[in-house]
């Protein structure tokens, strides 16, 4: 079986805040609300969108009308990738990661119909196998099964896996998985001291600790 990586998309491969921001604060105008800073909206991401607007309608202490969410949506998927691009050195990774064969799959907290939309106008769709939004399945992370529903697309099992994020959801998802797991030090989280947890500071540095990473699970020709 190929080894796989499954990368958490918003803060690990891409810098998404700008239009995160940008979709919210529409948002807030249409409901003659004052806009977020960039870091307070940053500080909502992780959760997937219904939880972000939660805490951006409980940080304006206003109940959220029924037509939040898909109202956010249309804003969002509009102008997903308007200012929204890969952090540097990502490409080079996934290209480099390609090239020695490793599997490459998304799940993100994400919708998947954003996530979709985003990864095709950054042209990064043909990388990736699998895609598990933040609405594919009834759990997100970091419930474990996130993972697990998102490997078994391609029929891939978790100990052939390492889950690379910049969440601590991504982290608590990954060890609950069984999959080998690396914190992504550049993205939008805090940093994780879980053990048994290795720390990426630079997009660089994926491909020798996803190296390391494979080397620590159990031989893939004896499974
Ligand atoms: O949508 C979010 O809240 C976070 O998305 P992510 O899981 O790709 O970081
Ligand atoms: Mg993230």
């Amino acid at each position: 079986m190929r080894p796989t990586v499954i990368f958490d998309l918003d803060g690990t491969l891409v810098d998404s805040r700008l239009d995160i921001c940008d979709a919210l604060n529409r948002l807030m105008a249409s409901r003659l609300q004052p806009s977020f800073t960039l870091a307070e909206v940053t500080s909502f991401i992780g959760d997937g969108v219904p939880v972000l607007l939660q805490r951006a309608f409980s940080a304006r202490q206003l109940e959220q009308d029924p037509a939040a969410l898909s109202d956010f949506l249309t804003e969002y998927e509009a102008k997903a990738a308007e200012r929204t691009r890969p952090f540097p050195g990502i490409i080079p990774v996934l290209d480099e990661l390609r090239a020695r064969d490793w599997q490459m799959m998304v799940c993100t907290n994400k919708p998947e119909r954003a996530a979709r939309l985003l990864l095709e106008a950054l042209g990064l769709c043909p990388y990736f196998s699998a895609l598990g939004g933040g609405d594919s399945f009834p759990i997100r992370k970091p419930d474990p099964r996130h993972l697990l529903l998102t490997l078994a697309k391609t029929g891939t099992s978790a100990n052939h896996a390492v889950m690379v994020g910049d969440h601590h959801n991504d982290v608590a998802a990954g060890l609950a998985a069984g999959c080998q797991t690396i914190f992504c030090r550049w993205g939008y989280g805090e940093p994780s001291d879980a053990p048994g947890v290795r720390i990426a500071g630079a997009p660089a540095e994926l491909p020798k600790l996803l190296e390391d990473a494979l080397a620590g699970m159990v031989p893939v020709s004896s499974k």
